[in-house]
């Protein structure tokens, strides 16, 4: 049997880390989280077949692979499939069922070549220089690479971070972006939930105006929330309920949050899996740092499978709702159809 194994950099680094599982838990909840560490992968909704997958073992830095070889390859996605989709969760938005809902699809490329997913890891580090890279290759939840931009709940020092992402444009270059209203709502919804996630939990909470972030070829609107937690949550008691808390934001899924993930589960045509669940190293050498795991893909020997979404309101349209997932798709997909 393969050890299940995790590679990982963070955003801003240049050393790149390695984890041998000498044990991957798989857990029910989050709340499980507790008293366990190692590279946590969480799906975004836990079943017996998408298991919190945590890869236990020592954490060592590696070298980067060198650059993928050429590789040909087609696009297989449904664009009715998603304007189905669209219309089912346009209408529960419009007859005041959820006040937001979060979309997404995937679409596969098959390449006659191997694809290599440590080289894919090292393009990605090199591509991505800002964002969280991790490669995680499981037994049970399969091989997945993902270079995201959104922390869930980080600890810098003793202050814990997390940020409310929402909103996306392209990236024109340095310029102001003036941003919709429609971009302005979904951004201030997503911060709103998580004041009122983080209330019983955080003392000292600082949070930040709304300001233009880029991620790759993309800007999004972004606030940033700064925190401090009792020690008693700290010890190792309850930072699993926090996780719960804020897992999943309505970056990722709707508004009321239960009803929206049910919603989503029952009428989005795709299985999301590992795709909007969360990442990161979790108590591993000090240090915690969940992201959202977004801007990913699920590989097999010759596919891969790109996933995407976006918030969709009211005054959403399909078309630019549709370009938004190839936009967000691209960084991805850039990688898994590389012709040098
Ligand atoms: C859902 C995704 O991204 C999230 C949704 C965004 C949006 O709707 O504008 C922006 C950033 C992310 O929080 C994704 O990349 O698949």
């Amino acid at each position: 049997m393969k050890t299940d194994f995790v590679l990982y950099r963070m955003p801003y680094a240049e050393q790149a880390y390695r984890i041998d599982a000498d044990t991957t838990h798989l857990l029910s909840s989050a709340e499980e989280l507790d008293g366990v560490c190692g590279f946590v992968m969480a799906p975004f909704q836990t079943s017996a077949s998408t298991p919190i997958v945590v890869i236990e073992g020592k954490s060592v830095p590696v070298p980067m692979a060198s650059m993928p070889s050429r590789v040909a390859v087609d696009e297989h996605c449904s664009r009715e499939q998603y304007a189905s989709d669209f219309a089912r969760f346009h209408e529960a938005i419009c007859q005041g069922h959820f006040s937001k809902l979060v979309l997404s699809r995937c679409a596969s490329f098959t390449s006659s070549e191997l694809y290599c997913p440590e080289q894919l890891f090292a393009e990605a580090c090199r591509s991505y220089p800002r964002m969280m890279i991790a490669l995680v290759c499981s037994e049970v939840a399969g091989t997945w690479l993902m270079a995201t931009p959104e922390i869930l709940l980080a600890l810098d020092g003793y202050q814990w971070r997390t940020m409310a992402l929402a909103g996306t444009m392209a990236w024109e270059g340095k310029k102001q972006y003036e941003w919709s209203e429609k971009n302005k709502k979904e951004q201030l919804l997503v911060a709103h939930y998580i004041e009122e996630a983080l209330s019983t939990f955080a003392t000292d909470l600082e949070i930040s105006e709304p300001y233009t972030v880029k991620a790759g070829n993309l800007v999004h609107l972004r606030s940033d929330f700064s925190f401090t937690l009792d020690d008693s949550l700290t010890d190792g008691n309850g930072l699993g309920k926090l996780v719960d808390a804020l897992h999943p934001t309505p970056a990722v899924c709707g508004l009321p949050k239960q009803e929206a993930m049910e919603f989503i589960i029952a009428n989005e045509s795709i299985d999301r899996r590992y795709y909007s669940g969360y990442c990161g190293p979790w108590n591993v050498g000090g240090m915690t740092a969940l992201f959202v795991s977004l801007r990913c893909m699920e590989l097999s020997a010759h596919r891969c499978v790109l996933y995407a979404g976006g918030g969709l309101l009211a005054e959403s349209s399909e078309e630019s709702e549709w370009q938004e997932t190839m936009m967000k798709m691209e960084a991805m997909r850039r990688l898994c159809t590389q012709t040098r």
